[in-house]
């Protein structure tokens, strides 16, 4: 009998058509040869067991920092313009550097800006006072101690740091410059650090103000007669620091009088007319000031 060849039986299928040994780990697809015997991410991470010393290694920390970096950035990149006022964890209520401290504070919001501070006691405490009372936004950017210290009341925008350097950067990058009043080796970190910034142009119109001609005149003087000589530093180094006792004095030369701050905003708006007309817009341009 003749065989109808579309009828023949067909041969079974070829070994390779059978699925595969497969595994997935996270996007990665592993076949055959390549599957590894053992648990899944997932298993892992929901695995509570297991030694926990990895929390106290470099990689870990690195995103600690990182997340350090993230939250600053997103809670302070709206807060509008601010000036950073630093000073004494140990000034007394009744001292009349606390006082100085309300009277810059209240000065700076009451010319529209927001107070920084590093969210401690004595100094940092009398300027978000001051900011506080006048209806300023009143930050403080606390940090990590070996001994307990909490936030100061008078805070109401509140970020704590475990590294110092995270929390410098977040000072700088978020004021329009600082108002230093006396303080100890942590005042001088942050004077320093913000001078060193300007002189190394990493940071362009920073004005640095010392407020107290008693407490920071030697520091001054002996810069000047001595650093200076030793060309340590240049005399237009000289010119970064401004030494006053007037606490309006001090906001002015930060921020500019409200007649120069009024003129600036007048020039970004004209200047954010003209890109308009010009077809390059920039909507950041009118926005600060
Ligand atoms: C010393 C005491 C408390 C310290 N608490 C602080 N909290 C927040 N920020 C601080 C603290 N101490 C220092 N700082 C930072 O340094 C600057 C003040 O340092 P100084 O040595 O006192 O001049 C200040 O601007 C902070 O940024 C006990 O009361």
């Amino acid at each position: 009998m003749a065989v109808d060849p579309q009828h023949e039986p067909q041969p079974a299928a070829p070994a390779r058509d059978v699925p595969p040994r497969e595994r997935q780990r996270g996007p990665v697809v592993l076949r055959r040869g390549q599957v590894e015997e053992g648990t899944t991410t997932d298993q892992r991470l929901l695995d509570s067991r297991g030694p926990a010393d990895w929390v106290h290694t470099d990689p870990w920390r690195v995103l600690r920092i990182q997340s350090e970096f993230v939250e600053g950035f997103g809670t302070l990149a709206e807060l509008g313009p601010a000036v950073s006022v630093f000073g004494s964890a140990r000034t007394h209520r009744d001292s009349p550097d606390y006082a100085l401290g309300v009277e810059v504070g209240r000065l700076i919001a009451e010319a529209g800006y927001a107070v920084i501070t590093g969210g401690g006691p004595g100094a940092m405490e009398a300027a978000n006072k001051g900011c506080c009372e006048a209806g300023g936004t009143s930050v403080g950017l606390g940090i990590e101690l070996p001994f307990e210290q909490g936030m100061n009341a008078w805070v109401d925008l509140g970020v704590n740091f475990r590294y110092f350097f995270a929390r410098k950067t977040m000072f700088v990058k978020y004021a329009q410059g600082f108002v230093v009043l006396p303080g100890g080796f942590g005042t001088l970190d942050e004077l320093f650090e913000a001078l060193v910034l300007v002189q190394t142009r990493k940071v362009t119109r920073f004005p640095v103000v010392l407020l107290g001609t008693a407490y920071w005149g030697g520091l001054v003087d002996w810069v000047r007669s001595t650093v200076l000589p030793h060309g340590m530093v240049s005399g237009a180094d000289l010119d970064l620091l401004h030494v006053t006792d007037d606490p309006r004095e001090a906001v002015r030369l930060v921020i500019g009088s409200e007649e120069e701050r009024a003129a600036e905003l007048r020039a970004a708006r004209a200047k954010a007319d003209a890109d308009r007309e010009a077809g390059g817009w920039d909507p950041t341009a009118a926005g600060r000031g």
